[in-house]
């Protein structure tokens, strides 16, 4: 697959890098390029002139595919179309970014939101189809109006069916999240850019964890959490446990945020999101080693797609350092510490500052509390015992002639269910005696 790249701009110089770092991911090789620094053609997007060379690059390059960074409307596709030959696709940024998901997407519900993003991208353009269609009607004349209307009925019944499918996946998930902060885990949320090193990391923070042994303890515990220099290498979540004792951390890999999604495809994969919305604490992971323009961009981006919903405090993470001296960096940290006060500094590659990241993620996280508790003897009183060793870090535990004494500490809301349990049993013992 051969592919032109187009871009308009308003003003200034038009800034190609990224929509040729996701064609690439796309698996496209980019044969060639056309910019311009003007208004919208309503028609074209591109000015006449300019549409016209961009058909004539086309035909040199054999190219199959033209991709615009801009988005196209329907009309506009439609016309440009009109300028090439036939066999060629003109797609736009964001049935760029679809292709991708599409071909990343493994799980069940990660297709189930690409089906969904695709939908909605249709959706208006089946609408603007109808109304063209309306309007060209000649009397008498209904075949092409009514299919029209049918297929947007159409769109809107699997759209609401898909809706219904991913709310019942993630309610399974939801449920399964709070049973791991039942049973005593802090959950870490990695976010941020895309390609900024979140897998990286998250393979770093595991590894010094010496996490596989414990992979049997959780059913969605993975192994595997793969980093390419690709935009959106990760699509789904990876999580992996890490001990920050005496802590039972979950740290979970998300997929990467990009500037310029249009809402309903932000919608769609928001319950990616969700793990990073629900986390005790989000390391928000930032590539320091590009232009501190484009870093200050990505972190806007970053925080605007965190902000409406997320709770839980934010630690920046200024990853690659190798890639910068020491006078770089403190520029950098300099120039966005409005956004990222207080930032960690690592390298996931080599494991510099990784556990100086550790002692902060320990520090942010909620205090583990002590607490000791009477339990009378009845015959369910073991099974809490072993609960607790299971949740909690259990400093003592004696066995008197009519009662155990459990001291431990841990998470508040661990010790809170163990008050409770251990109220259980208080209340069962006096009722048998
Ligand atoms: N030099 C250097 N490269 C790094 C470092 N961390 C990650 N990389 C590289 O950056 C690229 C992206 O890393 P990933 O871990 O895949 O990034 P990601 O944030 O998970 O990316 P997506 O899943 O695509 O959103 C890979 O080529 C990594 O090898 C680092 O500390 N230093
Ligand atoms: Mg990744």
């Amino acid at each position: 697959m051969r592919a032109i790249i187009a871009k308009r701009v308003d003003s200034g110089t038009p800034d190609t890098s990224e929509i040729r770092d996701l064609a690439t991911a796309a698996g496209y090789t980019v044969a060639g390029e056309v910019t311009q620094s003007r208004r919208a053609d309503p028609a074209l997007q591109l000015g006449e002139g300019k549409a016209e060379a961009l058909a004539t690059k086309v035909a040199e390059t054999d190219a199959t595919t033209v991709i615009f960074d801009n988005r196209l409307g329907p009309y506009q596709t439609y016309n440009l179309g009109q300028l090439l030959p036939e066999s060629v696709e003109v797609i736009d940024r964001f049935t760029l970014i679809l292709e991708i998901f599409g071909q990343r997407a493994q799980t069940r519900k990660a297709q189930l939101q690409v089906e969904l993003a695709e939908l909605r991208y249709e959706l208006p353009r089946a609408e603007a189809k109808t109304s063209l269609a309306k309007r060209d009607e000649h009397p008498g004349f209904m075949g092409l109006g009514e299919y029209d209307e049918s297929r947007e009925q159409d769109i809107k019944d699997q759209i609401s069916r898909i809706k219904d499918e991913l709310e019942r996946i993630e309610q399974t998930e939801e449920h399964r999240r709070e049973r791991r902060r039942d049973s005593g885990f802090d959950l870490v949320a990695l976010a941020g850019y895309t390609n900024a090193g979140k897998s990286t990391l998250l393979r770093r923070l595991a590894a010094d964890l010496d996490v596989d042994e414990n992979e049997g303890l959780h059913r969605d515990l993975e192994s595997t959490a793969e980093s390419q220099d690709k935009l959106f290498t990760t699509l789904g979540t990876t999580t992996r446990r890490a001990d920050i004792e005496p802590r039972d951390v979950l740290v979970t890999d998300t997929v990467g945020f990009i500037s310029d999604l249009p809402h309903w495809l932000v919608e769609s994969f928001k319950s990616t999101l969700d793990s990073v919305y629900r986390a005790d604490l989000v390391l928000l992971v930032v590539d320091v080693s590009e232009e501190i323009d484009e870093i200050h961009e990505k972190l806007v981006t970053c925080h605007d797609t965190l902000y409406e919903r997320n709770e839980a405090p934010i630690v920046t993470v200024l990853n690659k350092i190798d890639k910068v001296d020491e006078e770089e960096l403190a520029e950098k940290r300099e120039a966005i510490s409005s956004l990222a006060p207080n930032p960690v500094a690592v390298s996931a590659r080599d494991g510099t500052n990784v556990g100086t990241l550790l002692d902060r993620i320990d520090r942010e996280l909620p205090d583990w509390e002590e607490e000791r508790l009477v339990l009378p003897m009845t015959e369910d009183t073991m099974s809490l015992v072993s609960w607790i060793h299971d949740n909690a870090n259990v400093e003592d535990v004696t066995y008197g002639d009519e009662d155990v004494l459990v001291s431990f500490e841990a998470r508040p809301a661990v010790i809170s269910q163990a008050r409770s349990r251990a109220s259980d049993l208080q209340t069962a013992a006096a009722e048998s005696a």
